[in-house]
């Protein structure tokens, strides 16, 4: 796990105009508090060591003078600390004075970036003092105390998998900003030093440009700016920090804090990289860099963290706010039944036939048909419902499944499948009373064939009923429910399935579907295929089976997401889990997710079409090509 994580640290230190021995004293401050937070990096405002709102005072000799001797107290003050620390500075060069990140590592100034764009618009007048920095690129600066620092644009700073980049302020508000290329030569953390103003609504519009170039870069992305203590002659600094990684924001102050403040978020590294190795325009892009990066190596210590407070979500499919349940639900419907409906229009069969069985995933399938047929105005009454009772229906199921048909209108049949079945066992010299997967995948079929040659007879189409995890786990019968003519579920998670019919439940229906629906999700998952118990109950379940489903998806999404490695997907699960499961489990459950992951992609790769819908999707014809032959014995 050593290279996959790394804490981080965003600080907005309080400043006093010009008065650099007090900044610094603040700056130390707020390395200390991240230092005992365990951070290993620190960023902190743009032309942290003087304040940024020095004006004129910029062109002072004593300022810059002080400035330099400041940076050499912060790297005797670094020695004792293993971080690294990003100040922003004045820095002269060859008469020309640059607004720059210095990045100081145990004693010694690592690299120094300019900015590259300065602004000169509006409230900013930057080139009255500085210059430049976009085509500084291979350089070496002097400084009274350290000789041939790098000076660039083209600067990476590189220790182990963590390949940190500079910018700042006005480089992230620009068409191009350089972090673009820093992140395409391989910095996965880019920390930018800012002293943004405070306007009516300005904060939405800076975290979305953070979160947005740290979704373009595939990485993460460390923001501090200026806070309250600088001048206020024209404008006021609100002293923002944030942390982003690939989209999201992990952390985010509250503004206009009148005290030194850092924030810390821990950063998944490996993940980043994870996305980066599968996404083909990234690597494609590298050919746009103007300039080619030096590396500058350094060992941090990254030992493991020893207190790791990331969320990990324990149901990455489901959304875990409140508010946006409604909008992620009416999504899922949407792209579902639009799906369905092109299926329906393209061969202009107005019938649909589906298997009801009283559980989850033929439930979900209905209710999209449901909603596909009222969207093109096709009468309820040409979606054949068919229950098909078997050995090991229950009456539970059995009177959830008629009930539900019913009750929303359809056409109602119910075939069962026990004479066909005996006759089969008959004909293929099977004993009913061996209770094998013979005996479990001939009802399974005998279905599917029932289902096909009504589809074929009243000229509709079989919608199949499968969901994601059933698909990751093999759990169905090839060539039985494995095949339909169009699957909707195909990538919606058995924990998302849930959380729909819930929804559907709880929002959208009459108060007897509702009863109907919520005993649907009360009903433990199983394929009823093993005769009931002596009471009548479900004698098969599935998850006692194969294990809990909301770890199998759990495993899924980890796994398919970026790749993650078998440790890693243990470490998060673990995490996330540990009220929940006892680790010994988690490790049984997790084996048991990839050996039956491997050994059922010959499944996956003869799936019928069906809408992708989340962010996996297991289709062989686009987000999984795996050979149906594969040893899982590399992920143990
Ligand atoms: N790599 C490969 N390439 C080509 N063929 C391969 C193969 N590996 C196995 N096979 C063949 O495939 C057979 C195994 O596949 P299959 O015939 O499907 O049978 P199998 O996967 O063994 O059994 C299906 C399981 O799914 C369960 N099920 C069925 C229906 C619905 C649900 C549900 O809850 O939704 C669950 C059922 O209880 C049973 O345990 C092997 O016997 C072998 O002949
Ligand atoms: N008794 C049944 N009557 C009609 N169709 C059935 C019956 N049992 C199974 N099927 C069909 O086979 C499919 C696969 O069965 P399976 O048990 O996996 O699904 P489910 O019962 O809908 O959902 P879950 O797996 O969540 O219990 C069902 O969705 C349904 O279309
Ligand atoms: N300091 C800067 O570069 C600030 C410029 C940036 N466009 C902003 O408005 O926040």
């Amino acid at each position: 796990m050593k290279n996959s994580f790394i804490k981080v640290s965003s600080a907005c230190p309080k400043t006093n105009v010009s008065d650099i021995a007090f900044n610094l004293e603040n700056i130390k401050n707020c390395i200390n508090m991240a230092h005992e937070d365990g951070s290993k990096v620190c960023v902190f405002p743009e032309l942290s060591i003087t304040s940024y709102t020095c004006s004129d005072l910029f062109l002072h000799n004593q300022l810059l003078k002080a400035s330099t001797e400041a940076l050499k107290d912060l790297c005797d003050f670094s020695i004792s600390k293993e971080m690294l620390i990003i100040v922003g500075a004045p820095i002269l060069h060859h008469s020309c004075l640059y607004n720059c990140g210095v990045a100081i590592y145990k004693g010694k100034i690592l690299g120094i970036v300019p900015k590259s764009y300065i602004p000169n618009y509006s409230e900013f007048y930057e080139k009255r003092w500085f210059t430049e920095g976009f085509e500084v690129v291979n350089r070496e600066i002097n400084l009274s105390f350290q000789k041939n620092i790098p000076f660039g644009v083209d600067l990476l700073f590189k220790c182990d998998t963590f390949v940190f980049g500079i910018e700042i302020c006005e480089d992230l508000w620009v068409t191009i900003p350089p972090s673009s290329y820093l992140a395409l030569q391989g910095a996965n953390i880019i920390c930018n030093l800012s002293a943004s103003n405070e306007l009516v609504s300005k904060s939405d519009y800076r975290r979305s440009l953070v979160s947005n170039q740290s979704a373009r870069g595939l990485c993460s992305y460390i923001f501090s700016s200026a806070g309250v203590h600088e001048s206020t002659t024209d404008l006021l600094f609100g002293g923002h920090l944030l942390i982003s990684e690939n989209g999201s924001i992990l952390k985010e102050n509250e503004r206009f804090q009148r005290d030194n403040e850092v924030i810390t978020s821990i950063i998944d590294v490996s993940k980043l990289n994870g996305e980066r190795i599968r996404n083909m325009s990234f690597r494609d892009s590298l050919k746009t860099c103007p300039y080619q990066c030096r590396t500058i190596e350094f060992t941090l210590n990254n030992k493991a963290i020893t207190s790791f407070d990331r969320y990990i979500a324990k149901h990455p499919f489901v959304p875990n706010n409140k508010n946006e349940t409604e909008t992620r639900c009416k999504e899922i419907f949407n792209i579902q039944k639009n799906a369905l409906a092109k299926r329906l229009t393209h061969t202009n069969l107005k019938k649909a036939v589906v298997g009801i069985s009283g559980g989850l995933d033929s439930t979900l399938a209905l209710l999209v048909i449901i909603k596909t047929f009222d969207m093109l105005n096709i009468p309820r009454e040409n979606i054949i419902t068919v229950t098909m009772p078997g050995f090991g229906t229950t009456d539970r199921t059995y009177n959830n499944a008629v009930s539900l048909c019913n009750n929303l209108g359809c056409d109602f049949r119910e075939i069962s499948i026990v004479d066909a079945c005996l006759q089969h066992f008959k004909d293929i010299g099977h004993s009913v009373d061996i209770h094998d997967v013979t005996y479990e995948n001939v009802q399974a079929r005998e279905r599917t064939q029932i289902l096909m040659d009504l589809a074929n007879k009243e000229g509709g189409i079989l919608v199949g009923t499968g969901d994601l995890s059933e698909l990751a786990l093999g759990w169905c019968t090839f060539n039985g429910d494995h095949m339909s003519m169009y699957s909707v579920n195909c990538s919606i998670p058995k924990t998302l399935v849930r959380f729909l019919v819930q929804y559907v439940a709880d929002y959208e229906v009459s108060e007897t579907i509702k009863t109907v629906l919520y005993d649907i999700n009360n009903t433990p998952v199983s394929p009823e295929l093993l005769p009931k118990d002596a009471e009548g109950n479900i004698s098969q379940k599935t998850e006692d089976i194969v294990g809990p489903y909301e770890l199998h998806d759990f495993f899924l999404y980890h796994f398919m997401k970026s790749g993650a490695s078998y440790e890693k997907i243990l470490f998060l699960a673990k995490h996330a889990f540990k009220e929940d499961y006892a680790p010994d489990q988690i490790t049984m459950w997790l084996d048991k997710f990839i050996k039956r992951f491997f050994n059922s992609q010959f499944k996956r790769s003869t799936l019928p079409d069906g809408p992708k819908v989340g962010t996996i999707s297991l289709s062989p014809r686009g987000d999984l090509r795996m050979p149906s032959d594969a040893s899982y014995n590399t992920w143990q």
